[in-house]
C-alpha cells in the first residue's frame, strides 16, 4: 500500500494571546515533521534589544535604529526553538513581564515589522515546510499559505490559560491580555481572521482536539 505524500507546504496559524497558537504550532509540525516558526518571539526579541539598549519606546526612528543595528536569529525544530540576540539566547528573558509590556509599542513601528517579515518571509522560502504562528501571517506575511488557521478562544478562557501557564493572578492576566489585544489591534487584526482561514473556536476545545481538528483540514488539503 502507498503512503500518502507528506504534508510540505506553508501552514499559518494567527489569533490572539492564550488562544493555543505556540502549543498547537509545536506539536502540529512536530506531527508532520515541519519547521516552526514564532513570529511573536520576533517581536519580543527585537523588543528585548530596544530594552536592552536603554532608548526609550516613544521614538519610532531611535527604535528602528537599535533593531537595525541588533543580530536576530531564531532556531525552527519544533522542540528545540530558540531566539538570539547578538549571540545571546534569550528565550526566558523574552517571556517576561518587562518585554511583554514593551512589544506592542516596538512591533507597532511599521518599518520594524518590514524588517521581521522580510526575515520571517526567507526562513519560510528556505524551509522544505513550515508551520508559522502570529497575527498577520495569513493576511500579510504568507498570503498564499497552503493553509490557514484563525485560532481563538473567549477572553476568560484565554486568560484562565495564560494565568496558569505564568502562575500569575487571574484578574492582572486577564486585564493584561485585553490591554495588548487593544495595542496589537492598531498593527495587526487579532480580533479578526485573515481572508480564506478556518476559524477554529477553542473555548471548548482541548489541545488534542484542536490538533484532530487540523489534522482533518489538511488530510482535505491532500483530496482538494
Ligand atoms: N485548547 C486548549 N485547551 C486548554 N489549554 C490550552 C489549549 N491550547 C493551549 N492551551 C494552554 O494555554 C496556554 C497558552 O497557550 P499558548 O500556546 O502559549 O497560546 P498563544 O501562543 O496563542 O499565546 C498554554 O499553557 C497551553 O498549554
Ligand atoms: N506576527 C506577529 C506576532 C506578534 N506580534 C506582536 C503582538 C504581540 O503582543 C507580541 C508578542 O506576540 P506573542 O505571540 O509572543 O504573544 P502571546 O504569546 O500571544 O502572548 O508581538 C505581531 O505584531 N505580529
Amino acid at each position: 500500500m502507498s503512503q500518502p505524500t507528506p504534508f510540505r507546504g506553508v501552514i499559518a496559524i494567527d489569533g490572539p494571546s492564550g488562544s493555543g497558537k505556540s502549543s498547537v504550532s509545536r506539536r502540529l509540525a512536530t506531527e508532520l515533521g515541519l519547521r516552526c516558526l514564532d513570529t511573536g518571539s520576533m517581536y519580543r526579541a527585537a523588543t528585548l534589544a530596544v530594552l536592552r539598549s536603554g532608548v526609550g519606546l516613544t521614538d519610532a526612528a531611535t527604535i528602528l535604529k537599535v533593531v537595525e543595528g541588533a543580530t536576530l536569529e531564531f532556531g525552527t525544530t519544533p522542540n528545540d526553538r530558540y531566539s538570539l540576540v547578538d549571540g545571546d539566547n534569550v528565550d526566558v528573558e523574552i517571556r517576561g513581564p518587562e518585554v511583554t509590556a514593551a512589544v506592542s509599542a516596538v512591533s507597532g513601528v511599521p518599518e520594524v515589522r518590514a524588517i521581521l517579515i522580510s526575515m520571517q518571509r526567507d526562513i519560510i522560502a528556505k524551509a522544505n515546510g513550515i508551520v508559522v504562528e502570529g497575527r498577520d501571517i495569513g493576511e500579510v506575511v504568507a498570503p498564499d499559505a497552503d493553509l490557514k488557521v484563525y485560532l481563538t478562544a473567549d477572553p476568560n478562557e484565554r486568560a484562565r490559560r495564560r494565568s496558569m501557564q505564568a502562575g500569575a493572578d487571574l484578574a492582572a492576566t486577564a486585564a493584561d491580555l485585553t490591554r495588548r489585544d487593544n495595542a496589537d489591534a492598531k498593527t495587526t487584526r487579532p480580533h479578526d481572521a485573515a481572508p480564506g482561514a478556518v476559524v477554529l473556536d477553542t473555548t471548548h476545545l482541548d489541545l488534542d482536539q484542536v490538533i484532530t481538528a487540523l489534522h482533518e483540514l489538511i488530510a482535505h488539503k491532500g483530496t482538494e
